[in-house]
């Protein structure tokens, strides 16, 4: 059964539009990898899924309700959890605070998000604004996965980030695909480390939907086409 099923979304931002026409569908416990050039809709879908964009038009079901017209923190209670792109923790609040002022009743507690990411028990009484890009992107996830959602969402899942704090976030990513039933959408550019973890593909182009596959099925043409790579 889909856990999250866009139809047709159009979206504008005051009078210009970014998206024309999106349909994306997550299983339960499926990994979604959403991909397409700068400037295609990647981020304006994501903020439709979690309700920080007002007013789009098209269907948005989670669980098979429509939740189009709910507010953000509302998505986030029916199990939506988002990690934004450029992370977002709350600088003046140590780790601790951070992951603690996200946290809802669920399996995911900081016994466990300390296990995944052992770095944020260690920085616990840190200043997330003190932390490395690397570990303030652990903290992003390890905040949204306080909220125990069924979704999780990340937008530039390692962008910016070195090479070895990447794979760790990667690892941390393929982790959450083994051993949880979290269905993940996650927004990245570098093709070869999607490929370890993503059961599906959605390309966007001009804010269409244009292509969805598997990874295996991400030809070199459709790459040429709409990846330009
Ligand atoms: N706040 C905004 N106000 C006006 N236009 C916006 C705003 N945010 C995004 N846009 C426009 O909407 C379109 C889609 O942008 P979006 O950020 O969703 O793309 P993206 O695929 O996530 O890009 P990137 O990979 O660069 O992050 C672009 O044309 C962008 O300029």
């Amino acid at each position: 059964m889909s856990l999250l099923q866009l139809e047709q979304i159009t979206a504008i931002y005051g009078a210009s539009q970014a998206l024309f026409g999106v349909d994306l569908t997550i299983r339960e416990g499926e990994v979604v990898a959403l991909m397409g050039r700068n400037g295609m809709g990647k981020s304006t879908t994501i903020k439709v899924i979690s309700r920080l964009l007002k007013n789009p038009q098209g269907q948005v079901l989670f669980d098979g309700q429509d939740i189009g017209a709910l507010p953000a923190h509302k998505a986030a209670r029916l199990g939506i959890g988002l990690v934004p792109e450029g992370r977002r923790c709350f600088t003046n609040l140590t780790v601790r605070e951070n992951l603690f002022a996200s946290a809802r009743p669920g399996e995911w507690d900081f016994a466990r998000v300390h296990a995944l990411f052992p770095r944020l028990e260690e920085r616990g009484d840190q200043l997330a604004g003190s932390l490395s890009g690397g570990e303030q992107q652990m903290l992003a996830i390890g905040r949204a996965l306080m909220t125990n959602p069924r979704l999780l969402i990340l937008d530039e899942a390692t962008e910016g980030l070195a090479p070895v704090v990447r794979q760790e976030i990667w690892a941390a990513i393929a982790t959450l695909k083994k051993t949880t039933s979290l269905s993940i959408l996650v927004v990245d550019k570098t093709i070869s480390e999607l490929r370890q973890v993503a059961d599906s593909v959605v390309i966007l182009e001009r804010g269409v939907s244009v292509w969805h596959g598997t990874m295996d099925a991400l030809s070199a043409d459709v790459k040429d086409r709409y990846l330009g790579v």
